[in-house]
């Protein structure tokens, strides 16, 4: 796994946004819109992202992940899936429940066009850890073979590094 260059780092940092209480009291949440914003500093942001070693499919996670992974694949030339919260996709589907910083979710992943795909999942945050690992098994129980992780921001106090050790590489651009 590539290190992340120190002054990209810290100028995709300058361009994320602490937001306290949101979306519920004692969550710091960290806004990436302005980073989305600034033409220069998303271009940078989505090729830091990119995977160290050849990929079929970039998987985006809803919401925020999809912006992140369609850019990808278009720049990468590969094709994205689309890991989403559940009720949305149509069947056949493949189900997780996890537990997140704030709150608790479901998401599907599509079945029928990850089989013998090699994936780089994106994401905007880590905090917990609970959405990429229902994500990398999810991708996994449909028939993916995860490669990389990668996200904008590790929020390094929630652990979540730690709770995926066991899983493929994780690179996060910023550390907070
Ligand atoms: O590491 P965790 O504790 O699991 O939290 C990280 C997840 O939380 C946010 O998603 P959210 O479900 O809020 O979705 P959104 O992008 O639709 O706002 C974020 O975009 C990550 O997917
Ligand atoms: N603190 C936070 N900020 C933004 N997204 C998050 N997802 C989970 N925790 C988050």
């Amino acid at each position: 796994m590539t290190q992340v260059d120190p002054s990209l780092s810290a100028r995709i940092g300058a361009l994320l946004r602490d937001v306290p209480d949101f979306p519920q009291p004692g969550i710091l949440f960290k806004d990436i819109a302005p980073l989305l914003a600034d033409a220069d500093g998303f271009a940078a942001t989505v090729t830091a992202l990119g995977p160290t070693e050849p990929v079929d499919l970039v998987a985006g996670i809803e919401a925020r992940g999809f912006v992140l992974a369609g850019a990808l694949a278009h720049e990468l030339g590969c094709g994205l899936v689309p890991v989403r919260k559940a009720g949305k996709l149509p069947p056949p589907t493949v189900r997780r429940s996890y537990d997140l910083e704030y709150g608790s979710a479901e998401i599907e992943v599509p079945v029928g066009v990850l089989e013998g795909k090699r994936v780089l999942v994106v994401d905007d945050v880590l905090a917990t850890g609970g959405t990429l690992r229902a994500s990398v098994e999810l991708l996994a129980e449909a028939g993916a073979t995860v490669v990389e992780l990668a996200v904008i921001l590790e929020i390094a106090a929630l652990g979540g590094r730690a709770a995926l050790a066991d899983l493929p590489p994780l690179r996060a651009l910023v550390t907070a």
